[in-house]
């Protein structure tokens, strides 16, 4: 099994992460917190209360948790092309795989890499909604001291299987959309390039980007469900399970709430994906 798709797919996923970061903090926010009153008021009470630190909370986490979620997306992602066509990453520009061989890829890519992501999505949602502003002298501490003690906290209240709250809505989100991901990136580079030659980097950089854009415009109304239930633990509010969060939301809320953080969700995917594909790409054919 060739490894250096998980090696790329974990240094593209690290970069992409930090520069999404900021956007990711005032996207759970606002799907899960009704004190904002828009992008712009999340941005400014996020910065006075907790300064520009506030943007980053709970991102060392992540960053090392990347290293396992995007290696085994991309690296199941590759392998499974590998298996469907007999094709290595290098042979794929001289005989492309269908679009039908890269969505189902793209979907066991998804699914698998749910395993590793919920536990890790799960701590960063709770760490994100922290509103309190860094320890100070008089001021009450935030619930959860780090991703240590929330993780342990979580497994103390809740129990072991607390850390998969919110894993059906997460694998019900993955599936399908790393498969329109990965599609729409094949496709829009393919449009852009010369039949058997490697996308040039503007190419790579406009398909990843769009890519996400894409894929989370199809997955954001399950990403707001996701952020809920794995919230629900902490705020008491128990759902029955995916369908009853859905239909509690839309009572209390209307329909808009399928949407919600998706346009920081898109201004977000644009570059994140831009630059994960793109160091993807140029670690593969570095290694090539
Ligand atoms: C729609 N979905 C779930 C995705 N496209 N997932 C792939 C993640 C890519 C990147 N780390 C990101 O956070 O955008």
């Amino acid at each position: 099994m060739p490894v250096e798709e998980f090696v790329a797919g974990w240094i593209s996923g690290a970069l992409g992460l930090v520069l999404g970061y900021p956007f990711d903090t005032v996207k759970v926010r606002l799907q899960t917190q009704t004190t904002y009153r828009g992008i712009f008021d999340c941005l400014v009470k996020t910065y006075r209360h907790e300064s520009l630190l506030g943007f980053f909370k709970g991102m060392s986490f992540p960053i090392a948790s990347i290293a396992v979620v995007n290696s085994v997306l991309f690296g199941v992602y590759s392998n499974t092309l590998l298996a469907l066509t007999a094709t290595s990453h290098q042979e794929r520009r001289a005989q492309p795989p269908s679009y039908a061989h890269v969505f189902l890829a793209g979907c066991t890519g998804g699914f698998v890499q749910v395993y590793c992501l919920a536990p890790f999505d799960l701590i960063k949602v709770r760490l994100q909604n922290q509103t309190e502003p860094r320890a100070r002298p008089g001021s009450p501490p935030p619930r959860y001291r780090g991703p240590v003690h929330c993780a342990v906290s979580i497994c103390q209240e809740e129990g072991p299987r607390g850390l998969f709250r919110g894993a059906w809505a997460l694998m019900l989100r993955d599936t399908p959309t790393l498969g329109i991901y990965f599609v729409t990136y094949e496709w829009l580079c393919r449009q852009s390039t010369p039949e058997g030659q490697n996308p040039s980097s503007a190419s790579v950089l406009v398909a990843g980007g769009f890519a996400g854009i894409v894929s989370w415009a199809v997955a954001t109304p399950l990403d707001v469900i996701k952020s809920r239930m794995q919230m629900a633990g902490l705020k008491h509010r128990v759902y029955r399970g995916v369908l009853d969060c859905m239909a509690s939301s839309v009572r209390q809320e209307g329909l808009g709430v399928f949407f919600r953080g998706l346009t920081i969700n898109s201004a977000r995917a644009f570059p994140v994906n831009a630059v994960t594909f793109l160091s993807y790409e140029y670690l593969l054919r570095w290694w090539g």
